[in-house]
């Protein structure tokens, strides 16, 4: 089976119809102001109605309180949330049950023991996503383009079902699914030129190490 790619950060309806041509299984919208990838709801409802149907579209959100998110929810109507703040379990419920969407929770790890948080969270987030901790000083709770030790994650029972995220490039791709289970990644500032800006040359070179390395690779399993 393929492996799910998601292209974060996506400003311009451009980059989306180009990440969705070369095989994106979801592609992502970033509501953080402080981030390069901010965009407005109105904005990405607009990109993703071109691409609407042909990949999910995840609401990527941080602490988002309800009347952020009923904005997002109701501009963009994506088909997943990405709750990539410190969210708890119970803000998890609540977001659930306010929208009937499916719930990832974005954990940041660096060492073994970030990754038993996953507990909390196990029977109500929909999937996981595991990206690196911010380096120290960082304003961005993802999009830092800092990997984390992927072998970490052969700890995990091979029923959670998550995304990984952090640092991903073309260079690195390779390496990442050979050393770690994962069925779907995550990829925003390795395929830009600039913060904020994606590069379709780049996302092509992405898609192309991706298929690579899944031609050496025989996978199987289920996935969301
Ligand atoms: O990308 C951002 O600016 C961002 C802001 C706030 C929350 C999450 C954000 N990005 C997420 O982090 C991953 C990893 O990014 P990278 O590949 O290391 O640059 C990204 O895909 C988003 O899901």
């Amino acid at each position: 089976m393929k492996t799910q790619v998601k292209i974060c950060g996506l400003k311009t309806a451009e980059a989306a119809e180009r990440a969705v041509a070369l095989g994106a299984s979801h592609v992502g919208f970033i509501f953080f102001p402080k981030s390069p990838r901010n965009i407005e709801p109105d904005d990405a409802g607009r990109i993703a109605d071109r691409i609407r149907g042909q990949a999910k579209i995840v609401a990527v959100t941080v602490n988002a309180d309800n009347d952020e998110l009923d904005e997002i929810v109701s501009a963009l109507n994506p088909d997943i949330l990405q709750l990539h703040g410190s969210e708890d379990a119970e803000r998890l419920l609540t977001v659930k049950a306010m929208y009937g969407l499916p719930v990832m929770k974005a954990l940041s790890v660096r060492e073994a023991s970030d990754l038993e948080k996953i507990d909390a969270y196990i029977g109500i987030a929909d999937r996981f996503l595991f990206d690196a901790k911010p380096p120290k000083g960082s304003d961005l709770p993802g999009g830092n383009g800092v990997s984390f030790d992927w072998k970490l994650l052969d700890a995990l029972d091979g029923s959670v079902d998550y995304m990984l995220s952090g640092g991903l490039n073309a260079d690195n791709i390779g390496e990442a699914m050979a050393q770690t289970s994962a069925r779907a990644i995550d990829i925003s500032s390795g395929v830009e030129s600039a913060p904020g800006v994606k590069d379709l040359k780049l996302m092509e070179s992405f898609f192309n190490a991706v298929r690579q390395a899944e031609a050496g690779m025989p996978r199987s399993g289920s996935r969301t």
